[in-house]
């Protein structure tokens, strides 16, 4: 694949933080390119630093050294506002804890990517009501997050994430607080989304079943990615 066709892209990015007086390294020159549809599933021990590099693929933490393209565009080149407006059309976002806003309903949560894009309220939420039919909670739109269940909860964070038709979502643990039959439903789910909408994933995790479903696995190991 040449690099122009990427949906998200990173080279050579390092990543130290400080802690205390020391400067610790946790990215070490970490490439990376995903295709267009592509599944990937980015597995390694626990602070190994797949958090931070998820962050900073989706633009959420820069890096000390390195560059990142989303739908190539180096994203060193935009103000954070601007980063903020390619990271809502072109990025989607599932964390394990999910962070929907408690006080807006699944549907108002759901519709809330395309209302911060500007789309009408009436667009948004007509789409917002066609994504949520997609992931089975035609029935739980007016529910607040509080009134569904830890599966429910992340089909919402999974249609919140894929309403705007983004190229990529980028996803942290998207099972990793459900029991083993919903993180199965789960894991269905985004085989289906991803055949019928053709988005790539970038699924960061320790379940072992789920990056099996993924096209590819990489370890991320010494503050590098290794196949
Ligand atoms: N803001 C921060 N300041 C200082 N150190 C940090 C910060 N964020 C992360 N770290 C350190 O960077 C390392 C990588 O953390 P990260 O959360 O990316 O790991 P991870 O592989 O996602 O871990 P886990 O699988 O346990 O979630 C850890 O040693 C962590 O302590």
């Amino acid at each position: 694949m040449s690099d122009s066709t990427a949906v998200l892209r990173c080279h050579n990015v390092h990543k130290t933080y400080a802690q205390g007086p020391q400067t610790v390294s946790v990215l070490n020159a970490v490439n990376l390119a995903v295709a267009p549809g592509e599944r990937l599933a980015i597995v390694g021990a626990s602070g190994s630093g797949k958090s931070t590099l998820l962050n900073i693929l989706g633009g959420l933490d820069l890096a000390n050294e390195g560059d990142v393209e989303v739908a190539g565009q180096s994203l060193r080149t935009l103000s954070a506002d601007q980063r903020g407006r390619l990271r809502n059309r072109k990025l989607g976002f599932v964390y394990q804890f999910h962070h929907l806003l408690p006080e807006f309903s699944a549907l108002e949560n759901v519709a809330m990517p395309l209302l911060i894009g500007r789309s009408s309220r009436a667009e948004a939420h007509q789409r917002a009501r066609a994504m949520l039919g997609r992931v089975g909670l035609s029935e739980r739109a007016s529910h607040k997050p509080s009134e569904l269940s830890g599966g429910e909860r992340q089909r919402v964070a999974i249609a919140r994430a894929l309403v705007t038709s983004p190229a990529c979502v980028l996803m942290d643990e998207p099972t990793g607080n459900l029991d083993s039959h919903t993180a199965e439903s789960i894991q269905a789910l985004m085989t289906e989304l991803n055949r019928d909408s053709g988005t790539s994933f970038v699924v960061v995790t320790h379940d072992l079943s789920l990056a099996a479903r993924m096209d590819r696995t990489l370890t991320l190991e010494d503050g590098a990615l290794h196949g």
